[in-house]
Formats: C-alpha cells, sequence, structure tokens
C-alpha cells in the first residue's frame, strides 16, 4: 500500500468536460507542494508502451499518434484490469508524489476505480463529476468516435454513482467557482498534519 494522505479527490467526467483545467485549478489553488494530481491513464500509457515497444511521451499528449492506438490501449488495458481491477489506480498511487497530503485523481474511467477508493481510503475518499453540454464539449474539440466514446472506458461512470459534488463546467466562471465552492471548502477544512 503507498503512503496515506489526508484527502483523496476522485474525478470523472466525459471527453473535454474540462478535468485536466478543473483539476489544475484546484491544484494551484491548493499548492502543488500539498497537492498532487495522478492519471490513472498514465501508468497504462507507460506499460503498453513498454510492452509494445512504443514512444511514450508521444502516448501522453494530444497527437494523432494517441488517437491511431487509443483503441488498442482500452482493449489491452481492460484485460490487465480483468486480472487484477486495482493494478492501475495501485500504480498510479504508487509514485514520489503519493507522500502529498491531498491526491486529486483526475480520470477515474470505471466503476472499479470509484470502488478502489471506496475500499481502500473509504474516511478519506470524495468522489467528483465534472460536467459540461456536449455543445460546449464540441466547442473544445470533442468528436464522437465509435469504439472510443461509446466504450465502457468512455461510459463507465456515467450512471449508478452517487457523486459527492457534481462541477458545472459550462463557459460560465461564476458557476464553476460556486460548484467547485463546498469541494475546497471541505479540503481546506481538514485539520493540518
Ligand atoms: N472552464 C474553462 N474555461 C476555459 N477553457 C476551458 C475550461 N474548461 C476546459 N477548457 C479548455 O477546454 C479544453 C478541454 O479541456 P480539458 O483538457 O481539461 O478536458 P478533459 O476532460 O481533461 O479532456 P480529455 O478527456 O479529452 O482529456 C482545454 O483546451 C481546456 O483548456
Amino acid at each position: 500500500m503507498s503512503s496515506t494522505p489526508q484527502v483523496i479527490l476522485v474525478f470523472s467526467g466525459k471527453r473535454k468536460s474540462g478535468k485536466d483545467y478543473v483539476t489544475d485549478l484546484l491544484q494551484k489553488r491548493f499548492g502543488e507542494n500539498v497537492c498532487t494530481i495522478m492519471r490513472l491513464s498514465s501508468p497504462l500509457k507507460g506499460q503498453y508502451a513498454k510492452d509494445h515497444d512504443l514512444d511514450f511521451e508521444k502516448l501522453l499528449d494530444a497527437s494523432e499518434y494517441k488517437e491511431k492506438y487509443r483503441k488498442d490501449m482500452i482493449r489491452w488495458g481492460e484485460e490487465q484490469r480483468q486480472k487484477d481491477p486495482g493494478y492501475f489506480c495501485r500504480l498510479a498511487t504508487s509514485g514520489d508524489n503519493s507522500d502529498k497530503p491531498i491526491w486529486i485523481i483526475s480520470d477515474a474511467r470505471r466503476k472499479t476505480d470509484v470502488e478502489y477508493f471506496k475500499t481502500n481510503y473509504s474516511q478519506l475518499t470524495k468522489t467528483v463529476r465534472v460536467e459540461a453540454d456536449e455543445k460546449v464539449r464540441q466547442d473544445r474539440g470533442f468528436i464522437f468516435t465509435t469504439g472510443v466514446d461509446d466504450a465502457e472506458s468512455e461510459c463507465g461512470l456515467d450512471e449508478g454513482i452517487n457523486w459527492d459534488y457534481i462541477i458545472n463546467n459550462n463557459n460560465d466562471e461564476n458557476l464553476l467557482n460556486s460548484t467547485l465552492k463546498p469541494l475546497i471548502q471541505h479540503v481546506e477544512n481538514q485539520p493540518k498534519s
């Protein structure tokens, strides 16, 4: 087991809902010295790249390269997860930054991702859904892709989760800030260690 943080925020949202935008904003607010962003997809890509002899850096950015391997990477990740549902969650949270007190998991995709944190860190975990209208997501570059946007990896958390916080990230900064406020208060109310 990795080090124990004080609070864990597990984020989910559709493509281009603004997960990276919102989690970056929060990290800046809390401070990079105490808050780390962990991506469950990051060890997945690293391990996939190793196994398939691919360029890891290229797989991390939003290039055509990433799109080309996306489908196969999803299939491969699924295979690993069937063997061990917590495999990528454990990998993602065992890096050097795991000694920071605030963990932001920026990209939960499946019920098993949420269950992993709820089970292993039940008192510390809060779940957060970032929402944006389809039109807004399209304006940010979202294009529906069959085989990706209808797969479990994109739809697994669309239903059946009782989110602790729902963040409205349409193009309305006031609404974004007001939906973020209770979450920020929760984190800032944690006793300092
Ligand atoms: N509230 C906002 N104000 C201004 N720009 C935003 C806002 N939210 C998101 N964006 C922009 O929209 C684009 C997509 O956002 P982002 O990368 O955060 O989405 P994502 O949900 O992480 O996407 P993906 O699932 O594809 O990785 C980015 O260019 C980001 O800067």
